[in-house]
């Protein structure tokens, strides 16, 4: 009978990088419906490759806003076709890859407040972008703006204390710094830019959404601790900017109800609340119900560190941005590029291809090593900037080897310890209820979470993070609904299923690492001297 219920729910969207997903949720947390449009599979008359196209200067990459429209028509139609009883949607809201943007052309406001319920999105909206290619985080061809704004402000590191990072080509400041100088007439004919969260948030809306405080802190433009764009940002950026964003509004914000649009086309109710569209990031964030003292470690090709900080410490590495569900605080992102990849380079070379080998490694060589120590980026590290192996004796004495078993722990344990040292450079801590939520490919690795428990002290669960940020967004609508009310987003998310135990320290681990881990620092900064040359 349940299942003919009427499933009052709420819908979570991801406007990612080479799809937009949604999921249905309803009241119990439970996830019964989701689908998705892949742009290089199902939207093939834009020709993208991974979602996006790489400029012929390999530097420009940018994909075309109304493919992501076209989208959103054809997951809408789809789930209208299948029967999705769209009158019990209480709340949607949704996430977005970061830092991209999406330029509105002027009048696109009155096109969006009118929208015909007889024609798809697409068909509407074709004529309401100044610039049809949006620019999106994999771009790097803004490094010149970077260095004018991080002039403008009074350097790298007084540009990461105030917006959460130096600049990075990528951040939308940036971006938009080059439209303008590169563009002048696009830009002047641009009445509203938004991020893509923000771009999706208005789609639903029938009007411009607000851009929330944490996908805002991934544009090199707001002041991080007040909430506020910084003018002196603004301005070396491009002119009139602030009237064109907008002013940002806290990531828990309801920016309205649903467009009169999707009641008449789709049958929403008009009720229907739409909750402020964040960051995939920070949606990811939510979706795995991260909570202070929480780490999230991703290890995929790259490894990816969530981080929830109370006081961050803005640093030259990293990036720090408001937290989507604890206001007062933060959340901050690390990325190490020698991930997965490194850890199969060393598997195949040290463990004959075979991660049983590798595991029986690790499960027959001591916590510490014996006082080894090794370095390896075979691509360059982004965190830090290193390449190369490096490999250091219980002396401190470089060594060009190891023992095959000595090798994979000093790997682990090398990537392991480099995370809490960077992780506690932006101002995380170890608290007693710390939990590490480990996710990706190398979470199957029970050996290998062993490592990550006893270096950090905390034990180790493993959570599926297949959808997470369509999840975090379908639990930020729900928490939406309760706007007002104080309940605390952990309340609105304590039916979700738990994240399952896998590792827990073994006695004895904190003195073992205590002792290892500013030795680690140590020979990493000397490593960094003897790369980067003596200090200018
Ligand atoms: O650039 C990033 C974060 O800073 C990426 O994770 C994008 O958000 C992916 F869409």
């Amino acid at each position: 009978m349940a299942e003919h219920a009427a499933r009052r729910c709420c819908l979570g969207w991801d406007f990612s990088t080479q799809q937009v997903k949604v999921v249905a949720v309803d009241a119990e947390l439970n996830v019964f419906y989701e689908d998705s449009a892949h742009f290089d599979r199902d939207l093939l008359e834009f020709g993208t490759q991974g979602g996006v196209h790489v400029h012929e200067d390999g530097l420009t990459v940018t994909s075309p806003v109304l493919m992501w429209v076209r989208a959103l028509d054809i997951i809408l139609e789809r789930m209208k076709a299948s029967g999705f009883d769209f009158s019990q949607v209480l709340a949607l809201s949704g996430a977005g890859q970061q830092h991209g943007s999406v330029y509105w052309k002027a009048g696109a406001s009155q096109v969006l407040r009118s929208l015909s319920p007889d024609l798809p999105l697409h068909k509407q909206l074709q004529a309401c972008f100044s610039i049809s290619d949006s620019p999106v985080w994999m771009d790097s061809s803004t490094t010149d703006q970077c260095r004018q704004l991080e002039a403008a402000v009074g350097g790298a590191q007084a540009l990461s204390c105030l917006t959460g990072s130096r600049a990075y080509e990528r951040f939308t400041g940036n971006q938009i710094a080059k439209i303008y100088q590169q563009n002048p007439e696009a830009y002047s004919h641009t009445e509203r830019i938004s991020l893509v969260s923000s771009f999706a948030a208005s789609l639903f809306l029938g009007s411009y959404s607000p851009i929330d405080c944490s996908d805002g802190s991934g544009m090199n433009l707001l002041q991080i601790k007040d909430k506020v764009w910084s003018r002196v940002c603004l301005a070396a950026c491009a002119p009139h900017l602030e009237e064109k964003l907008g002013s940002p509004v806290p990531s828990c914000s309801v920016v309205g109800a649903i467009s009169s649009y999707y009641v008449q086309r789709y049958g929403f109710p008009p009720g229907c609340q739409v909750v402020a569209f964040t960051g995939d990031n920070p949606a990811s964030l939510a979706g795995m119900r991260l909570e202070e003292g929480d780490i999230a470690v991703s290890l995929g090709t790259s490894d990816t560190l969530f981080l929830w900080l109370q006081e961050p410490m803005p640093a030259l590495e990293g990036h720090i941005f408001c937290n989507p569900i604890g206001s007062q605080h933060y959340m901050a992102l690390l990325c190490f590029k020698n991930g997965s990849l490194m850890r199969e380079k060393i598997r195949d070379e040290s463990a004959s291809c075979s991660w049983s080998e590798f595991s029986e490694a690790l499960r027959s060589t001591e916590m510490g090593n014996g006082g080894n120590l090794g370095f390896y980026f075979d691509v360059m590290e982004i965190t830090p900037e290193i390449i190369g192996r490096h490999r250091f004796s219980a002396e401190n004495h470089k060594v060009p080897a190891f023992p095959r078993d000595v090798e994979i722990r000093a790997l682990i344990e090398g990537q392991f310890m480099a995370k809490r040292i960077h992780a506690e450079g932006l101002g995380y801590r170890v608290m007693p209820k710390t939990k590490i939520l480990a996710t990706g490919g190398a979470s199957h690795n029970r050996d290998i979470l062993q490592v990550l428990a006893d270096v950090f002290g905390a034990p180790v669960y493993v959570i599926d993070t297949a959808n997470s940020a369509c999840v975090g967004s379908a639990y930020r609508a729900f928490h939406g609904l309760a706007a007002g009310t104080d309940v605390p987003f952990s309340e609105v998310v304590k039916l979700a299923p738990p994240p399952r135990l896998a590792a827990t320290p073994t006695p004895g681990a904190s003195q073992v690492y205590e002792a290892l881990l500013p030795r680690y620092a140590k020979l990493e900064q000397r490593i960094l001297s003897q790369t980067q040359g003596p200090p200018e």
